[in-house]
């Protein structure tokens, strides 16, 4: 691959200002590009480059960061880089150090730096969406709404604690319900984030696997599906021993396709058997299953699309058609009929398993916050705890703590010390 036409060198920390007026000779005006020859320190002019200069600490780390957008030549880059090295106290950053230092500085939270990740490795327009949803602090802000309420329940809990009545027992018993409701009503908020596609599915591709006896044309269609001749296809009856592989976007949707061996009971070899096998486990595991075979004998799976394949080769033919009538897609892979059909059912059923339009979808760390907090708000109503402000206010803080671990931020969690704080020992 020939080296970008423009390489950008980014620097960033207390050294970024002084590095720049080496090479540059100058600090041009704050958040301006300007045209500059950088030089070496003998004075050797290094590219005619246009530089920029970000004084921290509004910029992406937090810290002063200097730009140098050079011609992108390899060499060009090495002897600016070189250059760089000279100088006192630089070093080359580690990979994705800018991020951190933004998270570290306070700029973005933890999920923000998760969505910048996802964002930076989005290869398809629904990894795109999702991972800018996240690093755009989609996610935050629903779990700062969430410790907001968290919050304003805990103060309700305290402010029945502390100024309550000792001999009320009716008061407390009512606030104790109350709160008891108000954790179930938010237990279930999280809950239906919780039941949204994992974002994981997103990045790694949804699994579509196609699969039938042998001979049904499974190796054609991954092979039409992907333009390329991906597997052997052949006359012969359990060609197809190994699943095989490919990624593929439709309509930007990342997708995983893999064909496989032939699904028979008797007739196999020992290593056809093994394909058959691994045939089975990829079906269960899929998350779209084309079926290219009887439909009668189509195997149990939730998301089955089933395809009336070789149609050039049976149409008018009484048993064939009876059995087309029952599925869902004709096609001839040879052909290039009903591909288009295929393409259309195969995104229409991916669809189903991405998280809608504006809902951002949760890494599995986030996933697992996120239960953990609802476990905490989900109390059974007739349990002694049910009654127990003080247990209740213990569950809320163990909540905010889990909701704290999304973030990254240990800011609610201060404030429950601070809340706890005036909680009589004992109380
Ligand atoms: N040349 C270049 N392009 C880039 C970046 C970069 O650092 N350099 N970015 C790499 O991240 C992304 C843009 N992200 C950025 C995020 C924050 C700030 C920033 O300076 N924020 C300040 C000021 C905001 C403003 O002026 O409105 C702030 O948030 O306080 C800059 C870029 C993508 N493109
Ligand atoms: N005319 C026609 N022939 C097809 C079509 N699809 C597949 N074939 C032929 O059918 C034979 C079997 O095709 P494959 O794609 O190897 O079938 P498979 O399901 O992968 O078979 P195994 O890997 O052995 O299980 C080959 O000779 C293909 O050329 C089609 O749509 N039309
Ligand atoms: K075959
Ligand atoms: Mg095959």
């Amino acid at each position: 691959m020939p080296p970008a036409a423009i390489g950008v060198v980014r620097l960033s920390g207390p050294r970024a200002g002084a590095a720049l007026e080496a090479l540059a000779g100058r600090l041009p005006a704050p958040r301006r590009a300007s045209l500059a020859l950088l030089r070496d320190r003998a004075g050797g002019p290094l590219d005619r480059a246009l530089i920029l200069w970000f004084p921290g600490p509004a910029t992406a780390t937090g810290e002063d960061l200097a730009e140098l957008h050079l011609h992108g030549g390899r060499g060009v880059i090495a002897a600016v880089e070189a250059a760089l090295a000279a100088l006192p106290g630089l070093r080359r950053a580690e990979p994705g150090e800018f991020t951190r230092r933004a998270f570290l500085n306070g700029r973005i939270d933890l999920a923000e730096a998760e969505g910048l990740a996802d964002l930076l490795a989005a290869e398809t327009e629904s990894q795109r969406v999702q991972a800018l949803e996240m690093a755009s602090g989609h996610v935050s802000r629903a779990v700062e709404d969430w410790q907001a309420r968290l919050l304003a329940l805990m103060a309700g809990a305290e402010a029945e604690l502390n100024f309550s009545d000792e001999d009320d027992v009716d008061d407390g018993d009512a606030t104790a319900h109350r709160l008891t409701e108000a954790m179930a009503t938010l237990a279930a908020d999280l809950s239906a984030w919780l039941a949204r596609p994992a974002a994981e599915v997103i990045a790694e591709g949804l699994s579509v696997v196609i699969a039938g006896p042998p001979n049904a044309g499974k190796s054609t269609l991954i092979n039409a599906l992907a333009q390329r001749e991906l597997a052997i296809v052949s006359p012969v009856a359990g060609t197809t021993r190994d699943v095989i592989e490919t990624p593929l976007a439709l309509d930007g949707i990342a997708m995983r396709f893999s064909d496989t061996a032939g699904l028979r009971g008797a007739g196999a070899d020992a290593i056809e058997a093994i394909g058959i096998d691994r045939a089975r486990a990829a079906v269960d595991a899929a998350d779209i299953l084309l079926w290219l075979g009887p439909p009668k004998d189509a195997p149990d799976h939730p998301r089955c699309i089933l395809i009336a394949a070789q149609v050039d080769c049976w149409r008018g033919d009484a048993a064939a058609e009876a059995d087309a009538a029952r599925c869902d897609v004709v096609l001839s892979a040879a052909t290039g009929e009903g591909m288009e059909a295929l393409h259309r059912h195969i995104v229409e059923m991916a669809r189903t398993l991405l998280p809608r339009e504006g809902e951002a979808a949760l890494r599995q760390r986030q996933r697992a916050a996120l239960a953990e907090a609802r476990n905490w708000l989900t109390i059974d109503t007739a349990s002694r705890e049910a009654g127990d402000l003080i247990l209740l206010a213990e569950r809320l803080r163990l909540a905010a703590a889990a909701l704290d671990r999304i973030t990254g931020r240990a800011g609610v969690e201060e404030m429950l010390d601070t809340l706890f704080g005036r909680f009589c020992i004992g109380k």
